[in-house]
């Protein structure tokens, strides 16, 4: 089966092929760069990268763009609430997003555009659109005409008389309908001079020239939170069609991280912040977390449910520790063929992490049972499949001692490793007790050990 896709466009699985052979364009809403990152706000990112994985994975050449919405309202009261430059506001919660990005293993994007860098490109699409009598200027604002663009709310599915805008009233507007692509400029703001006045763009408008500008009038798959199919996508797609793009083949949207069942959300303020989920848990361990439901599907964050993702990954990683020490180096195999039909079927990540649990069972009885061959080739399956996830435990970026590891990790992997060297010491020399002594001190510390063929393992137990 090739790879299908939801296409919120169509509401259907469509199967996917790139415009143009042996290339994939995507193009990713990034953030308002406004403040400090959440888990959701990185739930998408990732999910865009297991795709972008994949598709590098069937040997396409992938561009990926993430663009950065570095002017905005938010940035503007924010800054001014702060006493700080508007653009130092964006540059600093622009790198602070980059790091979470990084540090939750995204593969860095071809493009990470900035809208005020690309104010050239947006005059250029309003002034197509303003020729072919799809927008017009009012006081120095610009608005793109809804009732001119006949497919205007196919993306939403939303009837023109229903349309809402959410945008604040203005006098040029001719119908309330309308949305605004530029911002005339008001006193002490950042602005730009166009044809039409001084200004700033409006959010929508960014993202078609920035998209266009980079992957050309039409391009493979769209993506952003499912949030944005309305107004934002929605509007990209008329201003873009409406000027004579094609623009995007598949629109993908990715669900929400919810906590107590609404959207975590800055402005709701029940954000749980990466930096405080790093204290207790490896970036690994998180990704994983994020990557394995499907992304269509909603994840209610909770302490727990992480945690048990957490032991999971670590069932994985300790199968691959285990392989390697007994066998060798174990090198990347062959994908699982549930792997890849669950990968193809819309991006099914809860069936291809089971495909690995399979093996990770498979692998550790063949272990157990002196079966060295068979659990070889199962560890060398499991990284590969561990891999296109980007969650490969002997990947460098991943490995023990990594920059990835919280100090507070290595610090007790250090401590827990000295322990067990003397339990072991004192087993040599038959000293029972001493041994049993430094289990119970572990045991009190939470931390269990397993014997097992290829010597002991431990873990913290979970509260
Ligand atoms: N809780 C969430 N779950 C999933 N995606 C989210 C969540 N919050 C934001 N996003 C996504 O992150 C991207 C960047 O969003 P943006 O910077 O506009 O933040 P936002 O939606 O205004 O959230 P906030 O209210 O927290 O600032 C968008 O694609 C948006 O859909
Ligand atoms: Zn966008």
């Amino acid at each position: 089966m090739a790879l299908h896709l939801y296409d919120t466009a169509t509401r259907s699985v469509r199967e996917f092929h790139p415009a143009r052979s042996g290339t994939a364009s995507m193009y990713v809403c990034g953030a308002t760069v406004q403040g400090i990152p959440h888990i959701g706000h990185v739930r998408g990112a990732l999910n865009y990268d297991v795709l972008r994985r994949w598709l590098i994975h069937s040997g396409l050449d992938v561009l990926f763009v993430r663009n950065v919405t570095d002017i905005d309202d938010k940035i503007l009261t924010k800054a001014a609430d702060a006493g700080r430059p508007w653009w130092e506001w964006a540059a600093t919660h622009e790198r602070a997003f980059e790091e979470a990005y990084t540090v939750l293993g995204c593969l860095p994007p071809s493009i990470a555009p900035r809208a005020t860098g690309h104010v050239t490109q947006m005059v250029e699409l309003m002034q197509r659109l303003i020729d072919t009598g799809h927008a017009y200027a009012a006081g120095g604002d610009v608005y793109f005409a809804v009732s001119t663009f006949p497919g205007y709310g196919a993306l939403s599915r939303q009837k023109l008389d229903e349309v809402q805008q959410g945008e604040t009233l203005a006098e040029g507007k001719r119908d309330p309908r309308d949305f605004t692509l530029w911002k005339s400029a008001k006193p002490g703001e950042p602005s730009w001079p166009t044809p039409w006045g001084d200004g700033r763009p409006g959010w929508h408008l960014e993202c078609s020239a920035m998209a266009t500008t980079y992957l050309g009038a039409e391009f493979d798959i769209h993506g952003g939170g499912v949030d944005l199919v309305f107004p934002h996508h929605e509007n990209e797609r008329a201003q873009s069609q409406a000027a004579g793009d094609p623009f995007a083949r598949f629109w993908l949207h990715n669900a929400w991280v919810t906590l107590s069942g609404e959207k975590m959300s800055k402005s709701l303020g029940n954000v749980v912040s990466i930096e405080a989920m790093l204290r207790d848990y490896r970036a690994v361990e998180l990704r994983y977390y994020l990557v394995q439901p499907h992304y269509r599907s909603t994840i209610e964050y909770s302490d727990g449910a992480l945690s048990e993702a957490a032991q999971g990954y670590r069932r994985i990683e300790g199968f691959l520790r285990r392989a390697a020490q007994r066998t060798g180096t174990v090198e990347p195999g062959e994908l699982a063929p549930e792997f890849v039909t669950a990968m193809d079927d819309d991006l099914s990540t809860p069936a291809a992490v089971a495909a690995v649990h399979n093996l990770v069972r498979e692998g550790n009885a063949a272990l157990d049972s002196g079966d060295d061959a068979k659990a070889r080739a199962a560890a060398g399956s499991v990284r590969a499949m561990m891999s296109v996830l980007g969650l490969d435990p002997l990947a460098p970026e991943w490995a023990e001692g990594s920059a990835a590891e919280t100090p507070a990790r290595a610090a007790l992997a250090e401590l827990v490793e000295a322990m067990l060297a003397e339990r072991q010491e004192a087993r040599a020399a038959r000293d029972f007790a001493r041994a049993d002594a430094v289990r119970d001190r572990l045991l009190k510390a939470g931390i269990t050990v397993e014997d097992t063929p290829d010597g002991p393992v431990w873990t913290v137990k979970e509260a």
